[in-house]
């Protein structure tokens, strides 16, 4: 069994990129840049008025009031030429007239007649002024490779008129959802049945991880079943979660299916609780994960290990946050495991472990927001200690 840094260590070292496609930039909010964008124009494209006022020549200004003579509004083709010694009248966004460089706002002036008066005692030359290529340079990279398309992110792309972006893609995923005693949520038990949850939770996990090419497959426990099931989803798909069967029991057939169906064991067991039986493996064409089939371990496995993977196969730089809080209550647990314990977080600096921390039972991760990690080797934790705490991530 190996220590949850070094599996954690191992996840990472072995997880493949996936790889690079253009993407519509309607459909890449959470991908990952594969290249850096440059600015196919600058931006502003003009130079543009901040503020809807008067563009003058700061130079002309001498403190006495000035003529007001034309327009300029937004979206206005025509330069349109600033008479020397007079305003124009200008609205946000719209080009500064060709020999103006200052625009004062509508609401620091006075009007008369025709007449503009200035009352703005901070102006300079160049104020409410959005100087061309102010923000981006034609050329220049304006958001760097591995950077993670979010909706700001998307929103300067779509300003500089760009329409598809060069992305790592998303994984596909296949469920391989093992385990005799399963059955479908809407048809009637018999006794020894219990519902299957883990592709419900499994599910929207993914879908929160921004991935919806799922394909969820029951799989009896046999083990010819479970090697075919494997064989075929890990050639179709980029990452294979099984559930149910990684342990030591006579239909336990996971870590031995995979071996025949060409899977290279990186891991199997850990000295953790939940997810102790945890196992990983690799090949060619994608990784696997066999889940340990109590839910809570399904849960705290993928977001420990499943999650941070697709982040990286994705191209994102995912490092959990380092986090501490304090403890509010006395936590007792095995010497030799790494316990990741359900919990409230308060967002600032406590942290309540919660009850029925069980492996088998979801009430207390229904309404946990952090996991708490509690390092192997040592058993007492008392209320006040700081401990890390890992916020869950979506
Ligand atoms: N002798 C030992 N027995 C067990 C050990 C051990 O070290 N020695 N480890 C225990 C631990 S820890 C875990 S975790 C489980 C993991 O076992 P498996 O991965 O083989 O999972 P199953 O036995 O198939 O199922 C465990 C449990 O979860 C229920 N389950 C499974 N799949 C689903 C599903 N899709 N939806 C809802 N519930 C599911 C299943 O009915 C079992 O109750 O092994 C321990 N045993
Ligand atoms: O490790 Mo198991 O996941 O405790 O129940």
């Amino acid at each position: 069994m190996i220590s949850v840094s070094t599996a954690k260590a191992l996840v990472k070292q072995h997880v493949p990129l996936m790889p690079a496609g253009q993407v519509k930039l309607e459909a890449a909010d959470g991908l990952t840049l594969a290249e850096d964008i440059k600015a196919p124009l600058a931006l502003p494209p003009f130079d543009q008025s901040a503020m809807d006022g008067y563009a003058f020549r700061f130079a002309d200004w001498n403190g006495s009031p000035m003529k007001i003579e034309g327009e300029q509004a937004a979206g206005t083709a025509a330069v349109n030429t600033l008479v020397t010694g007079t305003a124009m009248r200008i609205f946000t966004g719209a080009a500064l007239p060709a020999g103006a460089d200052t625009v004062v706002m509508q609401e620091k002036t006075t009007r008369d007649n025709g007449l503009l008066t200035i009352t703005d005692e901070q102006l300079v030359e160049g104020t409410n002024v959005r100087k061309v290529g102010s923000e981006v340079d034609k050329d220049v990279v304006a958001i760097g490779k591995g950077t993670t398309l979010l909706p700001a992110a998307l929103g300067l792309l779509a300003s500089m008129g760009i329409t598809e972006v060069p992305v790592y893609k998303r994984p596909q995923v296949s469920l391989l959802i093992t385990g005799n005693e399963l059955q479908t949520p809407g048809i009637p038990l018999v006794h020894g049945q219990v519902y299957e949850s883990n592709s419900y939770t499994l599910r929207a996990a993914l879908q929160r991880a921004g991935i919806n090419d799922i394909n969820i497959i029951p799989v009896k426990d046999d083990p010819d079943q479970v090697e075919s099931a494997i064989s075929s989803a890990i050639g179709s798909s980029d990452l294979v979660l099984l559930t149910g069967g990684v342990s030591v029991g006579d239909y336990d057939y996971v870590v031995g299916a995979a071996g025949r169906a060409g899977i290279e064991t990186i891991f199997h067991k850990i000295r953790q609780r939940p997810g102790k039986p945890l196992f990983y493996g690799r090949h060619s064409k994608g990784i696997v994960f066999g889940l340990p089939g109590n839910p809570g371990s399904v849960l705290t496995c993928f977001y420990e290990y499943v999650y941070p993977a697709i982040c990286a196969m994705m191209g994102k730089d995912f490092e959990q946050p380092v986090i501490t809080a304090v403890l509010q209550r006395a936590y007792s647990k095995p010497a030799d495991l790494t316990c990741f314990v359900k919990a409230g977080y308060d967002g600032k600096s406590g942290v309540m472990p919660l009850d029925a921390q069980e492996s088998f039972r979801l009430r207390s991760f229904a309404v946990a927001n952090a996991l708490i990690k509690l390092e192997e080797g040592k058993t007492e934790y008392l209320a006040g200690e700081q401990v890390e705490v890992h916020p869950i991530p979506m």
